[in-house]
Parts: C-alpha cells; structure tokens; sequence
C-alpha cells in the first residue's frame, strides 16, 4: 500500500449509532435554494435551458450583477413548517439543503461574510428554521456545502502562481471557519454533503479536506461526510491512492444509479444517489417545459432500486424564489407519501438482500429478519415470478403485504428455483409480497412446496 497521510481514515462501513440511522434512514429530500431561484434560469429575456443554479456562467453574468440579486431575495411565502409537514407526508427521514452553493450566497447569517439572508431584505435565518421544523417533524437535517465559490476573491480554480497559492489559502481558511460556524451553531446537523470540489485547486489541498473532516468530528461526534470532501495526499477523489472510499459514503451518483447486475459493488461500502425531477434542474427552473419531468411512479422506482442495492436516495426540491413549490412537486410528495405509509417498512431500515436480480423488480431486507421484500415494478404476462435462492435459502410462504391473510402459492421447480404464482391484472403502482424462508438444504429431488 502506499503510505498517506491524507486518505481514508478507515476501512468498510461504519457501525455506530449514528451511521446507523443515517443507513436506515434511505429516503432523504434534498434541497437546493438560492438567489439562482429567482431568475429561475431566465435573464433579459433569454430562457437558458441549462440547469438554473448554473445561470450566472451559462447567461455569463458579471458576479457584482449576480451578486445584487441578494438585494431581491426575500420569500415571503416561504414556511419551514408547511416543509417539513410535506417532507414528513412524503416518507423521508431526512432532508439535505444547500447551506451555500457555487454562487456564495449563504442561507445562514455567517460571520465570516456579508452575502448572507442577513443582508437581504428577507434578513432571517432560512437554516435556522428549516433546522428547527424538520427536526419537529422527526427528520434529521443534513447540509449541502460547496467548496466552490464564485462570489468570494479568494477562491481559484487552480493554483498557477504564489498569489494563487497565498489567495486560496485564505479561502480554504474561510471555508474552514464556515463549516465549523455550522457545525457549532446547529448542534442538530447529521451530516455534511460537500461539492465543488473537483477544481485543481481543491485537489491540491487533499491535507485540508482531511482537516475538515476531522474537525467536523471534532465539533459534532458523530456526524457523517461524504466521499465529495475528499482528496487525498496525491489529490486522488472519492477513493484513495489505494483504492479506499474516503469519507463515511460514497457519494457519486448523481441523477444516475449503479446497475442492479454490473454494479454490485456497491453493496459493500455505504452510499447515496441525489437525483432531479427534470433532466437536469437543481435550482428553481421557470419553465420545466424543456425537459422530461419525471413521474411519481418513475421516481419511486428509482427510491426502490437505491434500496435495493443498499443504498440512500436523496430526491431533490427546487422551491421558488418566493418559497413555494411547484403542483408536481407537491403531486410527487403526495403520491410517493401514499405508497410509503402502506409500504415505508419495506424502505426504511432495509438492505440489500443478497439476492439475483429478476425482471420483476427488486428485493429488499429488513437487518436481521427472515423476511425477504419483494416489490414488483413488472407483472409477467405469465403472472409468475422467478425467484432464485441462495443455497441454504428454502421459501416456505408469499403473500401480498397488504392482503397478509392470502397467501399466493410457491411453487417449487429446482433446488433453490421458485415460481410465485400472482393474479395477472392492470396494476397501477408497485406491489408488495413478503415471503418468509428459512435456512435449509433443498432435498435433491425437489417436492412440491406447501401452497
Ligand atoms: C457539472 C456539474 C457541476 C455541479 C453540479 C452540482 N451538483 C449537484 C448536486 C447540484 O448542486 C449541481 O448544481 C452538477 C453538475
């Protein structure tokens, strides 16, 4: 191996309380809000297409012209209350926001800056109070932070010359004061979810993302950092210069999730997908006309699948610069809320369950249950269903979750081959079946099983 200084600090997944409940939580909504919000990617005029809160470089917007949108921001309609009771209905258990994104602008009333709410004539504190309703609402409150900053003059995106060097270090200084700022005065914070830190410069100074990390544990015991912080002694990302995931999850998948057959390798460490309704639109977007939106139902997959390959799915949030929501987003909310409060104990607290990969759909496992979830997105013109066991795995009984008296018949074809027989009709959202098994070896000429 080669020695480091500054790579992962440990090896496999993290199994205190803490990580724990980060783990078991699995459905988190991300939210991302700005000043980018209240141009919703439109300048004199002209509708950008690319994502919102990349307005500022796509209309190539002088950052003092950008900056005085600070002068306009104030959401009147704005209520952390009526957010979190959203967030709670929809069946997430916790909620990631952008503290600060690329433009600089702070959500919070820093110390270390003036582009804060607190000089905006909204003046008061957006985190304090999303902080405060979620967590009344039970939801854990994570924050968005990112290293990149186009607002403040000390930020570079390489490190070309001395000033470079003497500039950057003074907003690696900055940057350090902010998040420690956050994680003092918000004692409730889980975690810290980093981007913008691909720049060279950042990549450079793989020695500060460790001092981050190990500062926020410091100040907050406990608290969780994505693989995004970190750069290593040779500014490798993500994963060391040995090949180890630094940071407490890995935190690559964006508006894309591993494959269920090739990317199984992801089973072994902990880690989130974030993903957008549009195609690509983080920040507010006036018009959603210029993409695909996606549905409830497509979304809900998505959360399954994340599930299923034992990892968190952060569904993101564009409120408008007024504060409010769009009808989909709310429809999406309601739609996916009413499935998780019949089905939410086939999400929350599950895993990956070690299982082949059907066309059907997807499993997941509560830890140490023997029960086995499955939740068919697929309903076979054939109405049955292939399930492959491990050896030692034998199927004794399937019912559908919500008619737990019926039980739908097993039929047994091979060692460790089933068929579950399911009535053949238009189904109009994922169905549910628990099956129960127990260890034990398939007799070598396999007999009819009970139905
Ligand atoms: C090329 C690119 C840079 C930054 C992003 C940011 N990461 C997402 C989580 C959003 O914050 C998006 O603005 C997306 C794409």
């Amino acid at each position: 191996a080669i020695p480091l200084k500054y790579g992962a600090q440990y090896t496999g997944k993290r199994s205190d309380e803490a990580m724990n409940k980060w783990r078991s939580n699995r459905f988190g909504q991300f939210i991302h809000w700005g000043l980018y919000a209240i141009p919703g990617g439109v300048w004199n005029g002209k509708t950008y297409n690319y994502a919102a809160e990349f307005l500022k470089s796509s209309a190539h917007i002088p950052t003092p012209v950008w900056d005085s949108l600070m002068y306009q921001f104030n959401p009147v309609k704005f209520d952390a209350k009526a957010w979190a009771k959203m967030a709670k209905k929809m069946g997430v258990k916790y909620m990631t926001i952008t503290t600060k994104h690329h433009e600089g602008f702070c959500l919070w009333p820093s110390e270390y800056t003036n582009f804060t709410v607190a000089n905006s004539p909204y003046k008061k504190d957006i985190i304090k109070q999303l902080v405060e309703a979620y967590n009344a609402e039970g939801i854990d409150v994570n924050f968005y932070y990112s290293v990149l900053d186009w607002h403040h003059p000390d930020w570079r995106y390489d490190i070309k010359t001395p000033e470079d060097s003497v500039a950057m270090s003074r907003y690696l200084t900055f940057a350090y004061n902010q998040l420690k700022e956050l994680a003092t005065n918000y004692p409730t914070v889980k975690a810290f979810w980093f981007d913008g830190t691909w720049d060279n410069s950042v990549k450079l100074n793989g020695k500060w993302t460790y001092e981050v990390e190990k500062m926020l544990k410091e100040v907050r015991p406990g608290v969780i950092v994505n693989s995004r912080l970190r750069a290593d002694d040779y500014g490798k990302r993500h994963k060391d210069s040995n090949g180890q995931l630094m940071g407490d999850y890995e935190s690559g998948y964006e508006r894309r999730l591993p494959d269920p057959v090739t990317d199984l390798a992801v089973t072994k460490w902990d880690w989130e997908a974030c993903m957008t309704i549009p195609e690509n639109q983080w920040g507010y977007h006036k018009d959603w006309s210029i993409s695909h939106v996606k549905s409830p139902l497509e979304l809900l997959e998505m959360l399954v699948h994340t599930t299923s390959m034992g990892g968190n799915f952060l569904l993101n949030f564009g409120p408008s610069g007024e504060g409010t929501f769009r009808p989909q987003e709310l429809n999406i909310a309601n739609t996916i809320g009413a499935w998780m409060s019949k089905y939410g104990n086939v999400i929350w607290d599950c895993d990956y369950a070690g299982m082949k990969k059907e066309d059907w759909g997807y499993y997941t496992k509560k830890k140490g249950s023997n029960q086995l979830n499955m939740v068919v997105f697929n309903v076979p013109v054939s109405g049955l269903l292939r399930v492959n066991t491990p050896k030692g795995m034998i199927l004794e009984k399937a019912a559908f979750l919500d008619s737990k008296g019926v039980s739908l018949k097993v039929e047994e074809i091979a060692a460790n081959q089933y068929l579950i027989h399911i009535p053949v009709k238009q189904y109009t959202s994922p169905q549910v079946i628990q099956v129960d098994y127990r260890e034990g070896n398939a007799k070598g000429s396999y007999e009819k099983a009970k139905t």
